[in-house]
């Protein structure tokens, strides 16, 4: 079932107003809400909801009726987000990337990595993560920078597909990595990965939804919690996610579309994490926030 936005197309000022008028009309369904920018010199913004494709003929009339005070000139507008086939924009590309001093590449290409290179060995398969992908590059580049930059003691990556980032952490500093998916063929990939690249023993991996596991607390909480999802589960995973950081620990988060960063960063601040900075990849965004 894919994912509907519906929207208006109006100015600053009234999209706040819709916004709050939104609020009120939705605040009991768990759906998010967003106002973008569309044309900062024209004073053109959107305001829109999100929701499942079988909602939406309850959810536009409620909508319409919101708008009537004030707003009911304004025509609602409907897109359909498109569903993300995961492996397959894993498998778009097969050469080796690079990401930063990272060099993502398959087996066939052993003989390209360069003795500078941290070197990570996926071969394109049923899990996510060869590093094609705009934010898995994203963030391979943000662990380097955090690394190298933070005090990491231990590190998380939740929806670890391949494996690739968790290996990331570990191939750059010898600490303990948990890496969970709720796919349990995504962790017995990313098994294999972590063996045939010779880190077996840092990293443990589980097969988890969200952070419904005891898994967490047992080992955290965490200096790094890096998370490569999609913009409205990491939303609703703020308040958990932030629960398991350990004080001054860094966040990265992944999987955001340009046009979505502000909702995801809302709730983030939300959650009382600071926005450090912001890496764009290919019409993707992947961000770093820590606990001040
Ligand atoms: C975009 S892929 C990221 C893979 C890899 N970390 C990377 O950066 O290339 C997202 C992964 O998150 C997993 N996932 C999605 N929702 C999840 C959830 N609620 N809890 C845990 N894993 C989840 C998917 O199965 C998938 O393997």
């Amino acid at each position: 079932m894919s994912e509907i936005r519906l929207y208006v197309t109006t100015t600053e000022k009234d999209a706040e107003a819709i916004l709050d008028l939104m609020t009120l009309a939705f605040e009991e369904d768990d759906l998010a809400i967003a106002t973008t920018e569309i044309d900062e010199k024209k004073d053109i913004w959107e305001a829109s909801v999100y929701l499942m494709g079988n909602v939406e003929h309850e959810v536009c009339g409620r909508l319409a009726d919101a708008l009537k005070s004030g707003f009911g000139h304004l025509s609602i507008h409907r897109e359909v987000i498109p569903d993300i086939d995961w492996i397959a924009k894993s498998l778009e590309g097969l050469k080796p990337v690079r990401a930063g001093r990272f060099l993502v590449h398959g087996s066939h290409d052993r003989d390209k990595v360069q003795p500078n290179d941290i070197a990570i060995e996926i071969d394109a398969g049923q899990a996510f993560g060869t590093g094609h992908h705009g934010t898995t590059a994203g963030c391979l580049e943000m662990i380097e920078q955090v690394v190298r930059s933070r005090r990491v003691r231990n590190a998380m990556d939740l929806g670890t597909g391949s494996g690739v980032l968790a290996l990331a952490v570990r191939k750059l500093k010898p600490v303990p990595v948990l890496a969970t998916d709720i796919d349990p063929i995504a962790t017995r990939v990313a098994r294999d990965n972590v063996r045939r690249n010779g880190v077996a023993e840092g990293i443990m991996l589980e097969t988890a939804t969200g952070f419904h596991s005891t898994v967490f607390r047992k080992h955290g909480p965490f200096d790094l919690i890096i998370a490569n999802i999609l913009a409205r589960p990491l939303m609703k995973m703020a308040p958990q996610l932030a629960a398991h950081l350990a004080p001054g620990g860094s966040v990265i988060l992944s999987g955001i579309l340009a046009a979505q960063r502000w909702k995801v960063l809302a709730a983030y601040n939300g959650a009382h994490l600071r926005h450090v900075r912001t890496i764009w990849r290919n019409g993707w965004v992947t961000i770093h926030l820590d606990r001040p």
